[in-house]
């Protein structure tokens, strides 16, 4: 048997008698229903590209999917689903859904990032590189400045073939590794003269400087990637062990696609296993690292997928659902318009553009509203997000001094804690199981659904899915954690025990090991340290003004808060109420640099309304200004002005 066979222990898990649906019987688990065109998509045979716009359920789509699959038999046992998203989050969130689902099949569901993909697979398989690419002594992972990228490039220009010298200086920094090193794919023999194309050059010198020279090679996730790339391309049995293990590839947010990352997936899974690929082109925002143009158009073509459109929008009502579609048609003229599901529960206009005499009044008129809102139709804090382009803290202190007057709290998601955003320690897997700990032995009894998140965290770190008794283990050994955990607590008071004991203890009483390789995992680049250091910040800084653990534990999370985020950041969200500020040339001073990306961004942003979108500015020159067009699509949209200043 040769080394690939076993690619990723398939056949590991044990067979276990679970009973198939046929699929004319399945049904959608834990929704309604699907969109006809949903539901041809789930059922469709070969490849497919599943275009939807915001709110369409993409995710929820492919968690569907995922359960017809592997419930009807279609992906027979032991084979699985590979998923791949391109944030841990989203992998982790599509996770989660369909082993909430599909518990018994959960095992033959992967989810994970593109970068944990490809690393994973350089790491297992580095020694059948063909030889030139072999590198004995490992490598370490470093991401170059784009002062380093615009070093190099001065410094091979000169030795280039005259023909392409100059071209070289062109080639743009920030955007090297990305398009050149990323689009270039490796020869299996590493060249011994000089390519005489720019891209190819430049690549190979790249290669020659950072991986290929003496010392240890230095690579980045875009490198990696094109070594799995050749790795698989190289060796056939791998490829052939890879499509035998996952049958189904699913590609989430396909529009944040790369080329390497699409040159890898064509490579791998290019004329084999079915690959779904969702997304919104709409919604391409990551245009700046190296996202291609048209990703979902390009893979329907290089893979001979379907397309299917889905038009139902779940999350806004039908007056935003329209104004959507305004921005919509701008970025893409051809854009179906989306129905809306979701019915409207305001009283009063859905979307408004407020004006505004200064930053100061701009604050109290919407904390008075805001307040107002909530008293008066029993909403709370979290249902409204203060949304900008770019620089949240200039709005922060104001929102947080008139919002503290009605005892309104806010919490800055863009602020950074340690070395981490905020939004992204809250979201972390590593930090919810932390705290979910902390409140367990906090609060003895009354937490079933953070006792079930915890331990479903656990048994994902321990590896024990699908063996019961690895799983009553890791239940039994939570169980004396938390005693433990709780004693501990009774002990220490928050606002007098450093954060670092906090949660040097909470570590002491996991396996930390297995937690650090978890996180590797999941996202190769990531360190436990990182997510700890940051937890441990943010857990000082709220235990001082705490007046119990509990105290702190909600403090840390804030939960019960109006969020103030930056569009970019808000991607994936949805909030009751948008308020979108800084309708003006400040906030958007970057616009012209690339106005489709820059229309993208407010797209995203005004998308996230459920029911209600407020635009504001406290510019009177915003309307004539650089994105005057924002202005017009919102006139044309009928979305009415009110001047407060
Ligand atoms: N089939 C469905 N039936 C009912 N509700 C659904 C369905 N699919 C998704 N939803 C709900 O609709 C909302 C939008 O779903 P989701 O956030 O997955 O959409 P999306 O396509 O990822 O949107 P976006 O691209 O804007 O982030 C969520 O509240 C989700 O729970």
């Amino acid at each position: 048997m040769s080394r690939f066979d076993d690619f990723d222990e398939l056949g590991a898990s044990p067979m276990r008698p679970v009973a198939m649906i046929p699929p004319a019987d399945w049904r959608p688990i834990d929704i309604d229903d699907l969109e006809p065109s949903a539901w041809h998509a789930l059922r469709h045979v070969g490849n497919t590209a599943v275009v939807a716009g915001p709110g369409a359920g993409k995710t929820e789509f492919l968690a569907q999917r995922a359960a017809y699959l592997l419930q009807t038999g279609i992906c027979p046992w032991p084979q699985r689903i590979l998923a791949i998203s391109f944030k841990r989050d989203a992998a982790a969130n599509l996770g989660r859904r369909v082993a909430a689902r599909i518990p018994e099949h959960s095992d033959r569901f992967v989810s994970m990032t593109f970068d944990a993909f490809t690393k994973g697979l350089v790491d297992r398989f580095a020694s059948a590189l063909p030889q030139g690419w072999r590198r004995t002594n490992g490598y370490e992972i470093d991401f170059p400045s784009e002062r380093y990228v615009q070093d190099f490039l001065g410094d091979i220009s000169p030795a280039a073939p005259a023909l392409i010298r100059s071209h070289v200086l062109t080639l743009r920094p920030g955007r090297f590794v990305a398009d050149t090193v990323g689009g270039w794919d490796l020869p299996i023999t590493v060249p011994v003269g000089d390519p005489d194309d720019v891209s190819g050059y430049a690549a190979l010198q790249w290669w020659r400087d950072r991986y290929l020279g003496h010392g240890k090679a230095r690579v980045d996730f875009v490198m990696l990637n094109r070594l799995a790339e050749l790795l698989v391309r190289s060796v056939p049995k791998l490829r052939r062990a890879l499509r035998m293990t996952y049958p189904f590839v699913f590609v989430d947010e396909f529009q944040d696609t790369t080329s390497a990352q699409f040159s890898f997936l064509a490579s791998v899974f290019g004329g084999g296993p079915t690959a779904t690929a969702v997304g919104d082109g709409k919604q391409r925002i990551m245009g700046w690292a190296g996202a291609l143009p048209k990703a979902l158009e390009r893979f329907a073509d290089a893979f001979g997928a379907t397309t299917y459109s889905l038009t139902w929008n779940f999350r806004s009502s039908s007056t935003l659902v329209q104004i959507q579609h305004v921005i919509a048609t701008n970025l893409d003229p051809g854009a179906a318009p989306a129905i809306s599901k979701a019915d409207s529960d305001i009283d009063g206009n859905p979307a408004e553009v407020w004006m505004f005499s200064s930053l100061d009044q701009e604050a109290t008129v919407i904390a008075d509203w805001i307040a107002a809102d909530i008293a008066t139709f029993g909403r709370v804090p979290a249902d409204f997000a203060l949304l900008a382009r770019q620089r949240i803290a200039d709005f922060e202190t104001r929102f947080r001094d008139e919002l503290a007057r009605h005892d309104i709290k806010v919490r800055n998601d863009d602020a950074v804690v340690g070395k981490m955003r905020l939004q992204d320690l809250l979201k972390h897997e590593i930090a919810q199981l932390l705290l979910g700990l902390l409140r367990l032995a906090d609060k003895p009894r009354g937490l079933p659904k953070e006792w079930r998140e915890v331990l479903a965290t656990l048994t994902r770190v321990h590896g024990a899915m699908g063996d019961e008794v690895a799983q009553r283990r890791v239940g039994d050994d939570l169980s004396k954690l938390t005693v433990e955990l709780r004693s501990w607590l009774r002990a220490n008071a928050p606002n007098s025990t450093p954060a670092r004991d906090a949660v040097n203890y909470v570590l002491s009483l996991l396996d930390t090991a297995a937690v650090r390789r978890y996180v590797r995992s999941a996202a190769p680049d990531e360190q436990l340290e990182i997510v700890t250091g940051a937890f441990e910040a943010r857990l000082a800084a709220v235990a001082t003004a705490s007046t119990s653990w509990t105290d702190t534990l909600e403090r840390f999370e804030c939960v019960d808060a109006v969020v103030l985020l930056t569009a970019h950041r808000s991607k994936g969200l949805e909030y009751h109420t948008v308020i979108f500020l800084g309708l003006d040339d400040d906030q958007w001073w970057a616009h012209n640099r690339d106005p489709i990306e820059s229309t993208s961004t407010f797209f995203v942003g005004l998308s996230r309304a459920a029911q209600r979108i407020i635009f504001t500015t406290t510019s009177p020159f915003a309307r004539t200004g650089r994105i005057a067009t924002f202005f017009s699509m919102l006139d044309e949209a009928g979305v009415a002005e009110l001047d407060y200043s």
